[in-house]
């Protein structure tokens, strides 16, 4: 950690990361290199090589991919599948014993949905299933394997699966990831979303090899307690069959993995449908009605009487054909096919939807209709259900087929009484489903979605056009416009190729070329980078009217419905929406003794609950990713200031909203390509993806922030403010003001604050806990000051901070050293103005880099060393004047409204955690302080174990 650029190993936000660095000679050469080799192996091909019937391909788009991550036809994996297949009947449907045994399992597991989905219903509330779905049946699958099932709040195998969820988007058909393979030899968002397939393949090995292990430390070849043991027994223990151990952990893996995301994928499809079709829901369930009665739960042997029901399990197989294209094939040696020769080692998709929905075969094929697989006399049409394709045919077949009808059956029809609840969850988004491929609204893989249609002519089009554009403008600006000191602009993409993984740093170097003011070029934006104290602190205090403003970033419009106080623009009404915003906060934390102590309250017990989460955590030696309870406490506390109420450490929804929100600071950090490239938006490619997860995840986190001051609204009361939505809605809603302030500045206001105050506290709380870890003589010596200050038996409270030196020289050296908000949110000039002797016109934007004020070696002595002790003087007391040169909460019109209760809850969190707990790092870890770049620096993930201090006090 000693050398700050090198060691601080930023993975950049999935915009920046891809396409900054040195790699624009690299993109551009690779590019035309393979555009040429490509042209002139075409050009070659259509004189000498007779192509197949199918549409003209473009050069480079079109070249022979191969899957990476499925193995090829061979004598080794068809013994491979076999024991996986036989190893599947033997646990499901060998005899009637372990079909009673499955069986139980999948009704287990129906019936804990039930009991979730009725608690996710109450109070007339509607959910979305598919966390629970997708855990039902990973469960089953997992009971097999393992023997053991995961509860529905175990977040980290939640976290898991929802990660194992995007697996296929990778290795559907047509992957670019596998089409165009050079596409890894250089930075850009294919190689990026390539990279995660990696990671969530690595991790997901990792889950199941850890439980194969077990298995194989607890192995007793009497007694076969699940699959992984049968598979341990057979391929490590059984006859010589040319399996090594791995193949072990291979064969699990598949198992889980496949069974997973197809069966929950199908029952959130059969959820939907039943939703939307409520008519056919009725009908099932007066079928299920009379053949089982209302005493005793549907079983396997009701199937055949059932028929109804397995009518619309077979049309919802063919009608949405969730597994589209069958894994991609090849063939193995030269073939015919319908009378096309088909070379050996070509890749083929099977294309299981053209099956299901052939109008040759499939009356109205477009047209969600169970009945078509009975006859008039409602028995089911064997024929025809064997005709739908959806778990491929032949020697790749999936062996999982007879599992996957089970599940689907079971959970389908214990679900019954659930669905009455799940019935009023009106499907809106799906009401145009008549028409399949106009209004089959799939969104694709993020790759597939954004490479695939006829984009090609509009991408190298646009492009082209831009590039002959810019040149024009580029050229004729050299000679006529005076342009700032700084870096030489490219053409399009001007110089956002060199921001590098760490644009903090790199700014902060090419100051010492440039100068502390200087220019660069992002896309078709000029923009002024601002380094050093100085400099910032004449444009920021000095100028503060003229440095006020912000950009009109598209990515900033999505923000707060448009009524940001953050991302908004200074007028004279944003004036007066920041002084109310500013003025609320302050009464509701720290205008008297009352609100102080009120507010101080909230924290401890936030802290506290933080404490037993973390000692239940660590149970048992056990090392644990802090990171979603950090988030659940930060937005406790703004939470509970807002709304009056927190949420629990469990709450689901509210966790996966939260993990939401943190990918916000990704799209709107300083440098994002969405901002600076908006012609990107116009055409499909991978940053317009980016974009559009993002205005998605606003709209998602200003639902509930609306919901919430809905509901303050209809039970408002003007004697009583209980919280600061009343106070908003008192000043805003209720007032009569000429200001033009509306109700959706009400709204905007509290999801700025929420916002604003979630993301950075929670990320400064992962610093300082990494930093405990890593620095464990830190963490005594501040635990000893706590000792000597507090004792044993209360805890901290904010009236020891002036006495407790360490840790406060500890809060600013982790603020400093990590400037985990490198930039501020972008500000943009409202009028001429010069700095530093640079003239900088008006609507600039402005790049204002706090790094660099806190790394600035003539300021700090070693400033890449993490140092507590450069705040204290000789005596151990603070040095205000030191302290109030870190810079983290920006300065000037534009300061951080929250930084006072952000100090708070920072202070209070950790004295409270050092007082009560120990932290240490896992012996296996070697803990980096490598992290993410956006809006907010933050840590890759690590793991901790917490320690009880004594004993457990309660805050009272
Ligand atoms: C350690 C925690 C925090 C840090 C490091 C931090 C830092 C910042 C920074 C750098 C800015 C941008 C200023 C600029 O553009 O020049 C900002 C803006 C803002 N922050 Fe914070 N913040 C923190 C916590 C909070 C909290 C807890 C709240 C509210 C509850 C909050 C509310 C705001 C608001 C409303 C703005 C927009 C100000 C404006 O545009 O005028 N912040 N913060």
């Amino acid at each position: 950690m000693t050398l700050w650029d090198t060691e601080f190993g930023v993975k950049g936000s999935s915009i920046i990361r891809e396409w900054s660095g040195q790699v624009q000679p690299a993109l551009v050469a690779s590019f035309i290199f393979l555009f040429c080799l490509e042209a002139c192996l075409w050009v070659r091909n259509l004189r000498h090589k007779k192509r197949l019937p199918g549409p003209f391909p473009w050069p480079v788009m079109i070249s022979g991919g191969k899957s990476m991550a499925f193995t090829s036809y061979s004598t080794q994996w068809k013994m491979h599948r076999r024991i996986a297949q036989s190893t599947l009947r033997a646990f499901s449907s060998a005899n009637s014993q372990t079909k009673k045994a499955f069986e139980q399992h999948i009704v287990g597991e129906a019936l804990d949905l039930v009991q979730i989905f009725l608690r996710l219903s109450g109070d007339g509330r509607y959910f979305n299933p598919s966390h629970e779905l997708t855990v039902a049946a990973a469960n089953v699958i997992c009971a097999l394997c393992f023997g053991k099932r995961y509860g529905h709040d175990d977040i980290e195998f939640k976290t898991l699966l929802s990660k194992v969820n995007k697996f296929g988007e990778t290795v559907g058909a047509g992957s670019l990831v596998d089409v165009m393979p050079w596409l890894q030899s250089f930075p850009n968002p294919v190689r990026s979303i390539y990279k995660n397939f990696k990671e969530l393949n690595e991790e997901f090995f990792a889950f199941v090899k850890d439980k194969v292990i077990q298995h194989r430390e607890t192995y007793n070849p009497e007694v076969t307690r699940d699959m992984s043991d049968a598979i341990i027994s057979v391929i490590e223990h059984g006859k010589e069959n040319g399996l090594s151990k791995d193949f072990v952990e291979g064969t699990v893996t598949d198992l889980i993995g496949a069974g997973q995301d197809t069966v929950s994928t199908f029952l959130q499809w059969i959820l939907l449908l039943l939703v939307k079709y409520p008519h056919i829901q009725t009908k099932i369930q007066e079928q299920i009605d009379k053949v089982v009665g209302r005493d005793r739960l549907p079983s396997v042997e009701d199937k055949s009487s059932l028929v109804y029901l397995d009518a619309f399990i077979y049309e919802t197989m063919r009608f949405t054909s969730f597994v589209p294209v069958t894994i991609p094939h090849s063939t193995t040696s030269d073939v015919t096919i319908d009378g096309v020769h088909i070379p050996r080692d070509t890749v083929v998709f099977i294309n299981q939807w053209s099956v299901n929905h052939d109008p040759q075969k499939w009356k109205d094929p477009h047209i969600f209709n169970p009945s078509r697989f009975l006859d008039e006399n409602g028995v089911l049409d064997k024929d025809l259900t064997s005709s739908v394709m959806i778990f491929s045919i032949g020697k790749r077949r999936c062996i999982g087929d007879q599992i996957a009808k089970y599940l689907r059956q079971d959970t389908t029809t214990s679900q019954r009484s659930s669905l009455a609840y799940i019935n009023k969850c009106t499907c809106e988004k799906t009401s145009t489903m008549a028409l399949w491929d106009t209004e089959f609204g799939v969104k694709g893989s993020s790759i597939i979605r954004e490479w695939s249609g006829q984009v090609q002519p509009a991408l190298v089009a646009t492009l082209i056009f831009l590039f002959c554009l810019e040149a024009c403008l580029w050229v004729r600006n050299l000679r006529h416009k005076r342009r700032l000191p700084g870096p030489f602009p490219w053409p399009v993409v001007g110089n956002a190729m060199q921001l590098g993984q760490m644009p903090h740093i790199t700014f902060f170097n090419m100051a010492k070329k440039y100068g502390n003011v200087y220019q660069i070029r992002l896309g078709c934006n000029d923009i002024v980078v601002l380094n050093g104290d100085t400099a910032i602190h004449q444009a920021l205090i000095q100028h503060s009217t003229e440095f006020a403003g912000r950009p009109n970033f598209i990515s900033f419009q999505a923000v707060s419905g448009g009524k940001s106080i953050s991302f908004g623009n200074y007028s004279t009404q944003w004036k007066l929406h920041r002084r109310i915003a500013q003025s609320t906060l302050r009464a509701f934390s720290s205008a008297n003794s009352q609100t102080k102590k009120a507010f101080e309250q909230h924290i401890v017990g936030e802290a506290l609950d933080l404490v037993q989460v973390f000692l239940r955590l660590s149970a048992d030696g056990r090392y644990f990713n802090p990171s979603h309870e950090l988030t659940v406490a930060a937005a406790n506390v703004i939470c509970a200031l807002c709304f009056g109420k927190r949420y629990g450490h469990d709450d689901i929804e509210f966790k996966t909203l939260l993990s939401r929100v943190e990918k916000f600071g990704e799209t709107v950090g300083a440098g994002s390509l969405v901002d600076v490239m908006p012609w990107l938006q116009s055409f499909p490619n991978p940053v317009r993806s980016i974009y559009r997860n993002f205005k998605e995840l606003n709209k998602e986190y200003f639902a509930f922030i609306k919901d919430n001051v809905i509901q303050h609204r209809e039970t408002y009361n003007p004697e009583v403010t209980r919280d600061m939505s009343d106070a908003i809605i008192r000043v805003i809603d209720k007032a009569d003001n000429a200001t033009g302030l509306t109700k959706a500045h009400t709204e905007g206001t509290v999801a700025d604050l929420i916002g604003a105050g979630l993301d950075t506290v929670s990320t400064a709380l992962h610093w300082m806990l990494l930093l405990l870890v890593k620095y464990p003589h830190i963490q005594t010596k501040l635990q000893e000051q706590i000792d000597k200050v507090v004792g044993r038996d209360r805890l901290p409270s904010t009236e020891d901070k002036s006495s407790l030196a360490y840790l406060d020289a500890f809060i600013y050296e982790t603020m400093r050293f990590t400037t985990f908000v490198p930039f501020t949110i972008p500000h943009s000039t409202t009028s001429d103005v010069t700095i530093d002797g640079v003239h900088i016109p008006r609507d600039t934007v402005v790049f204002i880099n706090q790094w660099s004020v806190n790394h600035d070696p003539q300021k700090w002595k070693d400033p890449h060393v993490f140092n507590p002790s450069r705040f204290l003087n000789e005596n151990g007391i603070l040095d205000k004047d030191l302290t109030s040169s870190v810079m983290i909460f920006s300065m000037g019109k534009r300061r951080c409204i929250g930084d006072q209760i952000a100090k708070a809850e920072i202070f209070l969190y950790s004295a409270i955690l050092l007082h009560q707990c120990s932290f240490e790092n896992s012996p296996t870890q070697d803990l980096t302080m490598d992290c993410s770049y956006g809006l907010t620096l933050r840590p890759l993930s690590f793991t901790i174990s917490a320690k009880l201090r004594g004993k457990i006090l309660n805050g009272a």
